[in-house]
């Protein structure tokens, strides 16, 4: 069992698997004569193979108990994949590099602050969506198409926090 301990998100760390989507470390400018503060292209959507198109989806999800114990990561190779909390929920994220194997060497363990989302890049392996604490609602962007964009891959991990 890979034993790992969550540390806080930063897009740094993040980057080898995509990306932070967080206003707070985000280029914006102003429009709609100032009222708005435009927060820009922070993440990008990848929709790849045939009739690849982009969907919108919302996520509830039940919140996980701690340590997180998981089976398997899996990966989405024909495109991205985003959540977004629309409640300020907090949720753990495990991931690791895209490849056709996994290096246990190289999985890491985050958690997230409420007001991250994170986008992984097409074949980032990861675990599914895990909410802390409560029920949470999460926006998610992600690809639709033909094809199998959801490939699995055995790995027992135990992730705790602080
Ligand atoms: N299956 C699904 O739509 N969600 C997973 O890909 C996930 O990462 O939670
Ligand atoms: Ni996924």
């Amino acid at each position: 069992m890979l034993e790992l301990n969550a540390r806080p998100l930063t897009p740094q760390s993040f980057a080898p698997f995509g990306d932070v989507i967080d206003a707070r470390t985000a280029d914006s400018f102003p429009i709609n004569e100032g009222r708005t503060q435009r927060h820009h292209d922070i993440a990008k959507v990848e929709t790849l193979g045939d009739d690849a198109r982009t969907l919108i989806s919302i996520f509830v999800s039940q919140p996980v108990e701690l340590p997180l114990e998981i089976s398997y990561l899996e990966r989405h190779p024909l495109g991205s994949q985003a959540f977004m909390p629309l409640h300020e929920e907090h949720f753990l994220i495990v991931v690791a590099p895209p490849g056709d194997d996994v290096d246990p060497a190289k999985v890491c363990a985050f958690f997230t602050d409420g007001r991250q989302g994170v986008n992984y890049r097409p074949g980032t392996w990861h675990a599914v969506q895990s909410v802390l604490y409560r029920e949470g609602e999460f926006l998610v962007v992600d690809r639709g198409g033909a094809g199998n964009n959801c490939e699995e891959y055995p790995l027992e991990v135990r992730v705790t926090l602080g």
